[in-house]
């Protein structure tokens, strides 16, 4: 039976739902009004200041949860793009996500956004707000497989920077730049295992610590001041050194959410660290498990390059994505809670 929704007023929003490594990505396929603006960093301003009810409205409860994640597809002014998008999260609008690279990648090629795909391997241009991330599709027989992709030029921000964070006295952190920017720390700093602890507990010693860089440390970044601000922290178990062993980490970013992925922005800003540090070489690769659910992508540094003054690298991730459904959403006018809530 073909399922229809009885008669109702208003636009509809239609959805694809995928999954990288547990992590949701809720793809905006139709519904949303134009995005304007000439480049996607103006786009996203543009989504922020005039269109956020429809990020409450597929993000929020009922039709989302608390660390639900969207990507809405938009156009890009680069010609080399295949597509554009902007990451919507629990708080507002992120400027790189790798977990939606990887599950944007098949969806470009299944949905027909790259015309001809060609086997083994489908590249696919996508424009982030922090950039062109080219992704790696694997593809044959018709069928689209695991991604890896290119993010733009990584680098470390800072190393071993004290700040006072509240409930846990001086705590030392490393800030590095995937993207996005993420404070690092060991999380035996806080007596915490990123794969045994309880959620909450990592949660709130992640989130203390973003609120401490927030008020104590200026993040700059050299080609514009909208990728300039602490996106997240991410707990590690501080196993740095090079080794075949996957290392974990947990991700809390935005407002306290979660990832369940093992964060392809974050593993970029990590591998970037490593290699600053010197504990890593160009290609070697590393297997990053995320804590929450056990997903595992892998990460390697491919080139130096530079990001204004920053010493930087190209690094690449590999992952997995996979369908779970379609949705089309409406809201009904009587609907007392139609504008979305959280629950925390
Ligand atoms: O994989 C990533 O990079 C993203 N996942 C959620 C938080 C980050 O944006």
């Amino acid at each position: 039976m073909e399922l229809q929704l009885p008669p109702h007023e208003g636009d509809e929003l239609c959805v694809v739902d995928m999954h990288t490594g547990g992590e949701p990505l809720r793809i905006i396929v139709s519904g949303y009004p134009e995005v304007k603006g000439g480049s996607v960093l103006s786009k996203r301003r543009y989504a922020r200041d005039h269109l956020d009810h429809l990020r409450r409205l597929l993000m929020f409860e009922p039709r989302g949860h608390y660390d639900m994640y969207g990507a809405l597809v938009v156009g890009s002014e680069l010609p080399e793009a295949h597509l554009a998008v902007l990451f919507l999260h629990n708080e507002g609008y992120s400027t790189m996500c790798g977990h939606a690279v990887i599950a944007l990648g098949r969806f470009a090629v299944d949905y027909g956004l790259v015309k001809d795909p060609q086997s083994p391997e489908t590249q696919v241009n996508i424009h982030c707000p922090c950039g062109l991330v080219k992704a790696f599709v694997e593809y044959s027989d018709g069928k689209t497989g695991a991604v890896r992709f290119l993010s733009v030029p990584a680098f470390a921000f800072a190393t071993d920077v004290a700040v006072a964070v509240e409930g846990f006295g001086e705590v030392t952190v490393d800030i590095s730049y995937g993207g996005a920017f993420y404070a690092f720390v060991d999380a035996r700093r806080f007596g915490l295992d990123v794969t045994k602890s309880r959620t909450r507990d990592l949660v709130d010693a992640a989130t203390a610590v973003t609120k401490a860089v927030k008020s104590q440390l200026k993040l700059h970044h050299p080609t514009s001041d909208d990728l300039a601000f602490l996106y997240g922290t991410i707990l590690t178990d501080g196993k740095e050194d090079h080794s075949s062993e996957p290392t974990a980490n947990m991700c809390v970013f935005a407002e306290a959410q979660v990832d369940r992925s093992p964060t392809g922005s974050g593993v970029t800003a990590r591998v970037a660290l490593q290699y600053h540090k010197g504990l890593i070489g160009l290609n070697q690769t590393r297997t990053f498990q995320s804590g929450a659910t056990g997903s595992r992508f892998t990460g390697k540094a491919v080139q130096e390059t530079v990001c204004g003054d920053f010493k930087a690298v190209v690094v690449e991730v590999e992952g997995r994505a996979f369908y779970t459904g379609v949705s089309r959403f409406v809201q009904e006018p009587e609907d007392e809670l139609k504008h979305g809530f959280l629950l925390k």
